[in-house]
């Protein structure tokens, strides 16, 4: 038997980190996925003593015995509920750490430790200790701003809830899943996220599983339907960071300076808020007014996450170039690197800006924002 699930990428319009402090944030899907398929093998398969887990875009495949698994992760073999999401204790994480460093992941891949815990974690919970070959695939770069790691949640969550559920209509077709069955696996796939980030917000597994856009605060939902064009382009600085680490440097800095920096989160509440309103503003404004008032948005929200200490040199250049195009840009996701936003108001011609910001050695696209959330396929 065979399940697939995808889930999309996300941009953050405006309030990263802030979120995680209460304030609101908007984000959007966008057209770059997580797939993953779930092989299940016949009893007589010589392979169905094993969980193997292939990551196909980098070539690295990991596999456990079912026995090694069992003995190293605590479990009551009778309380296997995918219905009822459960987080990761301390002990259980450092159980499955171990199983992690035992398949010797190349110096330069580490960073992926991380995601195998999450998937070992998620895998074991949901469908406890059954062999299987799990294969994922992205198209989203890794630890770049884009919710690679919320997308990696969001779609093993949905193929392991599928293969868990007893109905599977046969259909060949990608299906998007129902509200109750979207709730479940936000609530999962948030449990995933936590393994890789720490303190999320919540923002990027919620985005990633529902698509389009939203408007969210401390777990509240909002689905935004936009009323204007909205492009944006893409640039990715290739500078490395981790999410885990810059959340936590922006809680040290909370810590030190509490007054100024709850400051900086009530600005850009302000500043998500006024964002969500015009974009689904059906009023007489017109589009290059929105677009204006955006521009000035995003340029103020950047000021406010340099504050907290998350841009980066090689952001900064990305943002000094496009001001030479009388573009407007902003850090997405975490910062410290990773990927940058510059909104593309009606009519402008990118090429030029392109050319000069990989002539950088910075990697530029434009990707559809705001489209389908999780979906599985039988
Ligand atoms: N396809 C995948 N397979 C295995 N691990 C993955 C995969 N995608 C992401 N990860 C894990 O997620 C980590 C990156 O997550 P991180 O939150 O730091 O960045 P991001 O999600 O791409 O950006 P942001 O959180 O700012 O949107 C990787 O180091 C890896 O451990
Ligand atoms: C930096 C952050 O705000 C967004 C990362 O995409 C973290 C979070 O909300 O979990
Ligand atoms: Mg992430």
């Amino acid at each position: 038997m065979e399940v697939k699930a995808r889930a999309p990428g996300k941009i953050i319009l405006a309030g990263e980190h802030a979120v995680v402090h209460g304030s609101t944030a908007v984000a959007a899907a966008i057209d770059l996925y997580t797939y993953v398929t779930l092989h299940f093998p016949l009893q007589s398969a010589k392979n169905n003593d094993k969980l193997t887990l292939q990551l196909k875009d980098i070539s690295l495949e990991f596999s456990w015995s079912l026995d090694r698994l069992k003995e190293a992760i605590p479990h009551n073999s009778t309380t296997l509920c995918p219905s009822k999401p459960t987080s990761c204790s301390d002990e259980t994480l450092k159980s499955i750490a171990v199983l992690v460093e035992e398949q010797n992941i190349p110096e330069a891949k580490i960073w992926l430790s991380s995601g195998i815990s999450t998937f070992l974690w998620l895998y074991t919970s949901i469908l406890g200790f059954n062999p299987a070959t799990v294969v994922i695939n992205s198209e989203l770069p890794y630890g770049s701003g884009l919710g690679s790691s919320a997308a990696l949640s969001v779609a093993l969550t949905a193929a392991l809830l599928a293969s868990s559920s007893s109905d599977k209509a046969r259909s060949g077709g990608w299906l998007s899943l129902d509200e109750t069955n979207l709730e479940l696996l936000n609530k999962w796939a948030f449990e995933g996220e936590k393994i890789i980030h720490g303190k999320p917000s919540g923002i990027d597994n919620t985005v990633s599983s529902y698509g389009n856009m939203i408007k969210f605060c401390s777990g509240e939902i909002t689905r935004l339907q936009s009323n204007m064009p909205l492009r944006m382009l893409i640039t990715n600085t290739r500078v490395g960071r981790n999410t885990k680490a810059l959340v936590s440097g922006v809680s040290e800095r909370k810590r030190r300076h509490p007054e100024a920096m709850n400051s900086l989160f009530n600005a850009v509440d302000s500043i998500s808020k006024e964002l969500a309103t015009i974009i689904q503003s059906k009023d007489e404004t017109s589009v290059t007014e929105k677009e204006e008032s955006i521009k000035e948005l995003m340029e103020m929200n950047q000021g406010l996450l340099q504050s907290m200490g998350v841009s980066h040199s090689s952001i900064e250049t990305v943002i000094q170039t496009t001001v030479k195009h009388k573009l407007t840009s902003k850090l997405t996701g975490a910062g410290g690197g990773g990927c940058v936003l510059t909104l593309l108001p009606t009519g402008t011609v990118v090429d030029k800006v392109v050319e000069e910001l990989e002539a950088s050695g910075f990697q530029c696209f434009t990707a559809s924002i705001g489209g389908k959330g999780a979906q599985i396929c039988y």
